[in-house]
């Protein structure tokens, strides 16, 4: 690509030049930015066209990139560290137990705490001491929005603070537990971060113990929240709404479990992801009356 090499500042008055290439889009690196230049016109450098990014999928989370699957080779981290200029690269090769703690080796500059910006949110969090789920994006979108102002809310599994930031925004009274402590100073700095004091009840601990009193509304995001139906059940009443996280339909021993409880519970059921061969994350939505 034919350019003109100006500074990051003057580059708003290089795009209003007559020898501007329009067809192109300038690059910029550090303080500097390289503008294409039109046929005819001088010219201070011939940059090598860059090749596009062909390799396989990954997630950027703030400026770290997450690569799932099968262990990259050192050429496939060269081309994304290329492409997207990462201040880290990080293998995911697995999430561990019930608090779901990423399993991750470095592949490229040093793991640390990132900002990744979301709905216009900002989540912070080390993407190689927590897990940040990708497909959960919707869910995420859809907690904020189906919350009534001072709803009290539970969220039981809440991790760095995921659905808690979103329905807090929308004017809930939410309580969020968690039991890692590291994804509790997370959550803590998010509710923080993102002016939520006041509106957000943290606490360390294991939910079971810390449910108290009434909800409108239960969030139970972890796929072993069926076997915490019960606990959540004990502290809702009627018209409360259970939005229950599970791997594979979970739908009739939920209604079940209301019944035993004292209640008749309407489900419907929404898929997130592909978990694996045919076994879908899923949510149900579980009304109480
Ligand atoms: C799937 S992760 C984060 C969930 C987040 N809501 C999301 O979907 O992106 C589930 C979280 O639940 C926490 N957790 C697991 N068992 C728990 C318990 N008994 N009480 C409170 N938190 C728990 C884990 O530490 C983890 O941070």
């Amino acid at each position: 690509m034919r350019v003109r090499k100006v500074s990051r500042d003057a580059l708003a008055a290089a795009m209003r030049e007559e020898w501007l290439d329009r067809s192109r889009r300038p690059y910029v690196e550090g303080e500097w930015a390289y503008v294409p230049v039109r046929e005819g016109y001088g010219v201070e450098f011939d940059l090598p066209e860059r090749r596009p990014y062909r390799g396989r999928s990954f997630q950027m989370i703030g400026d770290t990139a997450v690569i799932h699957g099968a262990r990259p080779t050192d050429e496939e981290v060269a081309a994304i560290v290329a492409w997207r200029s990462p201040a880290c690269v990080l293998y995911l090769a697995g999430i561990d137990g019930v608090r779901r703690l990423p399993a991750t080796e470095v592949l490229y500059g040093d793991p640390h705490p990132v900002c990744h910006h979301e709905n216009g949110f900002c989540y912070w969090l080390n993407p190689a001491e927590v897990m940040f789920a990708q497909g959960n994006l919707e869910e995420r979108r859809l907690m904020g929005r189906v919350i009534a102002p001072g709803e009290r809310v539970a969220d039981m599994f809440a991790g760095i603070g995921y659905f808690t930031v979103p329905m807090a925004s929308a004017g809930a009274k939410v309580h969020a537990m968690e039991i890692n402590p590291v994804s509790f100073g997370y959550l803590q700095r998010n509710i923080h971060e993102n002016k939520l004091e006041g509106r957000v009840r943290p606490e360390n601990g294991d939910c079971r113990d810390l449910l108290d009193g009434v909800y409108d509304r239960v969030v139970m995001g972890h796929f072993d929240a069926p076997g915490f139906f019960a606990a959540a059940l004990a502290h809702a009443e009627v018209g409360t709404v259970i939005h229950l996280h599970a791997l594979g339909d979970a739908a009739a021993a939920a209604e079940a479990m209301a019944k035993d409880a004292g209640f008749t519970a309407a489900v419907t059921t929404r898929k997130v992801k592909k978990y694996g061969p045919h076994i879908w994350h899923v949510v149900h939505d579980v009304v109480l009356s």
